[in-house]
């Protein structure tokens, strides 16, 4: 199967980050650092880029890795605490972790778009994470421009009342799978049919300034989706619209950033997970996002994601 040594290492690695993202949420009330651009930033957050970029490393070591988290703020001499924190949670897995390890692991995702790379982001959704709500834990490997591999892990997610922590991992041309991130068989997933009128939900940021609530209501409602939606924070977003528990997933411009553009750590897992689970992804003109050029789309405002059978209409609602 193409791509399977990829999708394995993915898998694993994200399994690792998951269960220490775990780990510092059921210790004590995870503290946030401040980034320079105000966002917050966690030792898990720290701690799953380490443990993933090692595996990625010492698996795939030509492939750069563009990740979200530099070390930065950790090598300043007033965080020698966070930074003695985060090594000791990496050493629940890889015990003999130094320091200096980490740092480097860290800074191996920090490499730069190329012809082949992967993207991570250690945890989507720190703000969800911080409050005990969703987040994700999203990696994807892109091959002249094209998602290859994706992997997601949610560890609070549960669909149905079924077990909570779950993993989505998707391959070009090879479908979309589920599986408990606690170990269990995969499930093939499949988008909501077109006429599942139970499912025709529409899924959203909790962060009212990471989209435009009100914009994206008026376009729910001229496709045809009158209850009201599901509020998520992170990809898990994509993972529920690949599980056909929404129909639609969207993120327009907020009318107070709009000059804000999307990171592809923050869209390339999710996006192969819908597009694999039967989905359409585009950005609200109905363009492709463009995953060969930089860490921020150039030119893509706005995503939209969706069971495909309604994709059509919700860019004709938007234009
Ligand atoms: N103005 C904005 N518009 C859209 N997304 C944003 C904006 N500001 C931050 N984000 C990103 O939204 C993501 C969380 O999405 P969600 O609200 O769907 O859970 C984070 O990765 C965050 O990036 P960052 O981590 O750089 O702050
Ligand atoms: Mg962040
Ligand atoms: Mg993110
Ligand atoms: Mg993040």
């Amino acid at each position: 199967m193409p791509y399977d040594q990829e999708k394995q290492t993915a898998i694993a690695a994200v399994i690792q980050a998951a269960q220490l993202c775990e780990a510092v949420r059921q210790g004590l009330v995870p503290a946030a650092i401040e980034k320079n651009d105000k966002s917050p930033v966690t030792i898990a957050d720290y701690g799953a880029q380490a443990l993933i970029c090692k595996a990625l490393a010492e698996a795939f070591p030509n492939d750069p890795v563009v990740g979200e988290e530099d070390t930065t703020d950790l090598r300043q001499p007033e965080t020698a605490h966070v930074l003695t924190a985060v090594t000791e949670q990496v050493q629940q897995t890889i015990p003999s972790a130094t320091d200096s390890d980490v740092l480097n692991w860290i800074d191996h995702g920090n490499g730069t778009v190329a012809s082949r790379y992967w993207t991570l982001d250690p945890i989507d959704g720190t703000k969800g994470f911080l409050r005990g709500d969703q987040y994700a834990i999203a990696l994807a490997l892109v091959v002249d421009g094209d998602i290859k591999v994706g992997v997601l892990g949610c560890p609070f997610l549960s669909f149905d009342g079924a077990e909570t922590g779950l993993l989505f991992a998707a391959v070009r041309g090879e479908g979309t799978v589920m599986m408990p991130i606690a170990g269990g068989n995969p499930q093939r997933l499949r988008v909501t049919a077109a006429d599942d009128v139970d499912r025709l939900r529409l899924v959203e940021s909790v962060e009212s300034g990471h989209g435009d609530l009100s914009q994206q209501a008026q376009v729910a409602q001229a496709v045809g989706i009158t209850a009201p939606s599901i509020r998520m924070d992170s990809q898990a977003k994509y993972a529920a619209v690949a599980a056909g528990q929404a129909a639609l997933y969207l993120r327009l411009p907020s009318p107070k950033t709009p000059d804000y553009r999307e990171k592809i750590w923050d869209h390339a897992a999710g996006v192969l997970v819908v597009e694999e689970a039967g989905g359409r992804v585009t950005d609200m003109h109905g363009k492709p996002l463009d995953f060969a050029s930089a860490a921020r789309f150039p030119n893509n405002p706005g995503v939209v994601a969706s069971n495909g059978a309604i994709h059509n209409a919700v860019i004709q609602a938007l234009n």
